[in-house]
Formats: structure tokens, C-alpha cells, sequence
């Protein structure tokens, strides 16, 4: 399903070339732009992750810092550099417009084989309920593809993320068609052909010497203008205990998991709504004391990763469930993007709110969490309603999504 977009907001193109620097974060915990030269970490998966963080390194000096990207399945190989140091150039004073029209947007699947997909998941999660193994969540995502005359100007797509100061923007280069292609030692200009570009509000884990952060997200609904049915909407999904259940397996698996490595793990201020510019969440933060503080961000966030709140439950089986019901590769989407320095502190967000650009083309991701009870509607609106965030950011309708989902979202 397809539709064609000229939004009368439409200026001038942006002028200023793309972003440069290989990974680059800004969010409420700061700022880090990977600069001066940059290595790759020889790829691989959550395995080795330890090993090749330790031999990047090794040779490097006192400032650098390793970041990019982890894979959303974690047989797949990540995408690291380490950088000669981080700095805080802001790059969002790009004027003009990040996709100039007019844009083609397809949504791939179409919206109802997306709910279709969801309506055989809560089957099997309904089928499963009980069991001691059974399958518990499934969280399944789709992808709206931008095609624009122009290339996708990363800046001012940027420019517009950092506008919502509860999310962490992001940019992450991803390897090309042809892996490493156009890369040279020095990061300026990044082998140029493909790029994570994002605004994400979900922390995975942040680690400061032995204190490490998780702020985990699952239970969501669509802001509104007014205000008072945006109230209403947040009182519905606080009281909602639909989401209050797919939100309690997010929890209780980053607390089982960081539990053997922590002295002491809690969650001090309780489950709580959190609110982005487009959507209402309910949102814990868990808090704890590593036993081994010299363990890396990006181990531990490679150990908690996948984690319910983008796969499901149990981990493996829900994993299956989604390269079964999903008709696209989620690549890096629901994976991790972040950086460490060399101490092993550092901050990895889960990768979501985000778009794949590619020249002249993005696809966008959103994703639900499937329980059972869930509606295949009403998830494949609250996806509609997650694309809000990037359509916005491209210069497009943010309910571009809703229009094409149908006319009831
Ligand atoms: C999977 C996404 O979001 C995740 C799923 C949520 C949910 O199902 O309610 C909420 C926040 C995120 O953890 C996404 O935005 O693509």
C-alpha cells in the first residue's frame, strides 16, 4: 500500500552536507560524537564482544571511545568503530528539509497483513498461556518505506530529533552495500552509504563506574493535541492491565539477568508513565551496584539484549516466532546503538524510533508488544502511532501511518 505525499510545508532542501563522525549521540545524558581517527572493531557477535572491545583499546589513546551499532538477532555480526576521542559538536543547526517532496510512502507489510501477522501471534500465546515453557510476548514490527527524489538530508533529520529533549537522537553508520566500502582511516565523511538515524527514548544500560541504569519501556499509547484526551489516554494505559503485564515481563527479565552481576538491584521510584513528544509509556528504571565494575557498558548491554520489550518471551522462542511473522529483516532496528570509553563506562539505548536511510530512501520501523488479549488493530494503530516521531523529523504528516492504516486508527 502506497501513498504520495506533498506536504505544503515543503521548503527549500537542506543545503549542508550529511552528518559526519561514525556514531553520534545526544540525548539527556549528553552528547558524544565519535571525532579524530577511527578503526573498525573486527565484526562479530555478543561472544567475542568483551575480547574485541579490549583489543580496540589496547593501542589507543587516553580519549577513545568504541561505539555503533549491536544487530537486533545476535547471531548477526555487529557494526563498531573505536574513535580517537569523543566530542560535542551540536550538528543541529541544519536549516531546510530532511526529505524534500514529494515522497512515496509504502507500508511494508501492508497495515492489514501486519494485523493479520498479530492476530496469529496472540493465537499461539493463547495457545501456549499456562505452560510452563510457553510462549508469553511476541513483539512484532513493520516498516513503512520513504522513497524521495532527493537524498535524505541526515543533519536536518537530526535537527528535528533534538527537539524532543526525552529522547536520545542518534546517528549510527551501518556497513553499505559492500561491507567497508569508502572506508578510510579517518572518520570524517562515513563510507557514506547507509546510516541509523533515530530518536529513541528506551535506555537498555548505563554504566558510571560500578553504577549501572536501565530504563526499560513496554506499554504504549498515541499522544493527542488536546489535552484532555491526551490526560485520558495516559490514565487509560496507566490503569491498563494488558500493558501493565507486557510491561512487568520487561522488568523482571533485566532483573533476572543483571541480578548475578549486581551487589544490590531496585526500582526506586516503582513502574511510571514517561511521555515522548508522539506516545505515552509505562517506564521503570532499574538501578543497581555492579560487583565487577571493569565489565563493559557494551557487554552488559549485549547480555541484556534482546530484551522483552522488542522480542518477546522467552527470548529464543519469540525470536523465532518473529523471523517466522515478520516478512523483513529487522537488520540493526531492535538492536542496540551506544558507545563506551575505555574504563568501560558508556550509555546503550535500544534502537528504536528509528530509520534506515539509505541515498534517497528510509525505512522506518515500529514494533508492539504481542500478549495475550491483544488486539490486532489496535496494535497495528500503535505502530501507526510510533512512526509519528521519524514522519515528523522528515518533514512529513506525523498520522501519515494512521492514514494508512485506515480510517479508524
Ligand atoms: C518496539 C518498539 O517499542 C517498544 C515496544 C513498546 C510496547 O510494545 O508498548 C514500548 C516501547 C518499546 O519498548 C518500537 O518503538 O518499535
Amino acid at each position: 500500500m502506497t501513498i504520495a505525499l506533498t506536504d505544503p510545508r515543503k521548503a527549500e532542501p537542506a543545503a549542508r552536507p550529511a552528518a559526519s563522525g561514525r556514531f553520534l549521540f545526544h540525548g539527556p545524558g549528553g552528547t558524544v560524537l565519535s571525532q579524530g581517527s577511527h578503526a573498525p572493531i573486527a565484526p562479530g557477535t555478543a561472544e567475542t564482544l568483551e575480547r574485541r572491545l579490549a583489543e580496540a583499546f589496547r593501542d589507543a589513546g587516553p580519549g577513545a571511545v568504541a561505539g555503533g551499532a549491536l544487530p537486533f538477532r545476535r547471531d548477526r555480526p555487529d557494526h563498531l568503530w573505536r574513535a580517537a576521542r569523543a566530542g560535542s559538536r551540536p550538528l543541529w543547526d541544519a536549516p531546510g528539509e530532511a526529505a524534500p517532496g514529494p515522497v512515496r510512502l509504502t507500508s511494508v507489510p501492508a497495515p492489514e497483513i501486519y494485523a493479520d501477522a498479530v492476530a496469529r501471534a496472540e493465537r499461539l500465546l493463547r495457545a501456549e498461556a499456562g505452560l510452563p515453557q510457553g510462549l508469553r510476548k511476541i513483539v512484532l514490527a513493520r516498516t513503512l518505506a520513504v522513497a524521495s527524489p532527493c537524498p535524505i538530508h541526515e543533519d536536518a533529520l537530526l535537527a528535528r530529533l533534538v527537539q524532543d529533549d526525552s529522547v536520545t537522537a542518534f546517528r549510527v553508520g551501518l556497513p553499505g552495500a559492500g561491507i567497508g566500502a569508502g572506508i578510510g582511516a579517518d572518520g570524517g565523511a562515513d563510507g557514506g552509504t547507509r546510516a541509523l538515524v533515530g530518536a529513541t527514548p528506551e535506555l537498555l544500560l548505563d554504566k558510571r563506574g560500578a553504577a549501572v541504569l536501565s530504563h526499560s519501556l513496554a506499554g504504549s499509547a498515541r499522544r493527542h493535541r488536546d489535552t484532555e484526551r491526551d490526560a485520558r489516554a495516559a490514565a487509560a494505559l496507566a490503569g491498563s492491565a494488558k500493558d501493565r503485564r507486557e510491561h512487568a515481563m520487561v522488568v523482571e527479565y533485566i532483573l533476572d539477568t543483571l541480578a548475578p552481576l549486581c551487589r544490590n538491584l531496585d526500582c526506586p521510584d516503582g513502574t511510571r508513565l514517561t511521555a515522548t513528544r508522539s506516545m505515552w509509556h509505562l517506564g521503570t528504571r532499574i538501578r543497581g551496584r555492579l560487583r565487577d565494575d571493569t565489565v563493559p557498558a557494551a557487554v552488559l548491554a549485549a547480555r541484556l539484549h534482546p530484551t522483552p520489550a522488542v522480542c518477546g518471551l522467552p527470548p529464543a522462542d519469540a525470536a523465532r516466532q518473529i523471523a517466522r511473522l515478520e516478512p523483513e529483516d529487522r537488520g540493526f532496528y531492535a538492536g542496540a546503538v551506544g558507545w563506551c570509553d575505555a574504563r568501560g563506562d558508556g550509555a546503550w539505548h535500544v534502537a528504536i524510533r528509528c530509520a534506515e536511510i539509505c541515498g534517497s530512501t528510509a525505512r522506518l520501523f515500529a514494533g508492539a508488544g504481542i500478549v495475550e488479549g491483544s488486539d490486532p488493530w489496535a496494535e497495528t494503530h500503535e505502530t501507526a502511532a510510533k512512526f509519528a516521531a521519524m514522519l515528523d523529523a522528515l518533514g512529513l504528516p506525523g498520522d501519515a501511518a494512521l492514514t494508512l492504516a485506515g480510517k479508524d486508527a
